[in-house]
C-alpha cells in the first residue's frame, strides 16, 4: 500500500464568517479559502480599499456613515462565490441580517481571556480607550445577533487555525 492520499475537500459556496473583533474571522476565513481553493473577500479590506482605513473613516464621518460604506460592500461580497468574513459589526445592518438568514453562517467566538494577547497592537477605533473591558460589553451586546444568525458556532479561544477550518469543511462540504 503506498501512502493514504487525501481526498480533496469542497464546501458549498458562499461561507459566510461573523463574530467578534479577534475572533479570528480574517486569519480562518483566508485559511479556509486556501484550503478548499475558493477565492477569499474579507469586507474590512474591502473598504479600506475603496474608502481608505477604517479607523480614519470613523474619525472623520463616524460610525453610523462606515455602517452604511460597509453595507455597500458587504451587499457585493455576499453574491460571491466565496469565502466571505464580515466585519465585526456588519450585522448591526438589517439588510445584512436579512441576506444572512438564507446562506451558511459560522459564528466565530472567543472569550475575553483569549481574546485579550489576539487584540494587542491592532487598530480597531471602537476600542480606543476602552480596550478588553469596552470588546466585552460590544461582544454581549451581539451575541444574541450573532446567535440568531449562525448555522454553524465555534469557540475559538483554545482551537488551532487548521482545527477550525477542519470543523468549518467538515459541517459544510464533503469530498469529490
Ligand atoms: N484560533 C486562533 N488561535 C490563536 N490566535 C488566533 C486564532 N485566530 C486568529 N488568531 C490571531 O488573533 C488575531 C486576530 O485575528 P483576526 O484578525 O483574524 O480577527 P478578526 O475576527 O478578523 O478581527 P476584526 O473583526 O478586528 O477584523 C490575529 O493576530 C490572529 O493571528
Ligand atoms: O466590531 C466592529 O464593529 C468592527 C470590527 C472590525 O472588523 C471593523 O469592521 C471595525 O473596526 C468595526
Ligand atoms: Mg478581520
Amino acid at each position: 500500500m503506498g501512502d493514504a492520499v487525501e481526498p480533496p475537500t469542497t464546501i458549498g459556496l458562499p461561507v459566510v464568517l461573523i463574530g467578534p473583533m479577534g475572533a479570528g474571522k480574517s486569519r480562518v476565513g483566508a485559511r479556509l479559502a486556501a484550503s478548499v481553493g475558493a477565492p477569499f473577500i474579507d469586507t474590512d479590506a474591502r473598504v479600506e480599499g475603496r474608502y481608505g482605513p477604517i479607523d480614519q473613516i470613523f474619525t472623520r464621518e463616524g460610525e453610523e456613515y462606515f455602517r452604511i460604506v460597509e453595507r455597500e460592500l458587504v451587499a457585493e461580497a455576499l453574491h460571491a462565490e466565496a469565502v466571505i468574513s464580515l466585519g465585526g459589526g456588519a450585522v448591526l445592518h438589517a439588510d445584512t441580517r436579512r441576506d444572512l438568514a438564507d446562506l451558511p453562517v459560522v459564528w466565530l467566538q472567543v472569550s475575553a481571556d483569549a481574546v485579550a494577547a489576539r487584540l494587542a497592537g491592532g487598530n480597531r477605533p471602537l476600542l480606543a480607550g476602552g480596550g478588553l473591558t469596552r470588546w466585552t460589553a460590544i461582544q454581549e451586546e451581539r451575541a444574541p445577533v450573532y446567535a440568531s444568525l449562525a448555522d454553524l458556532t465555534i469557540d475559538t479561544s483554545r482551537r488551532s487555525v487548521a482545527r477550525i477550518v477542519e470543523q468549518i469543511t467538515e459541517h459544510f462540504g464533503g469530498t469529490r
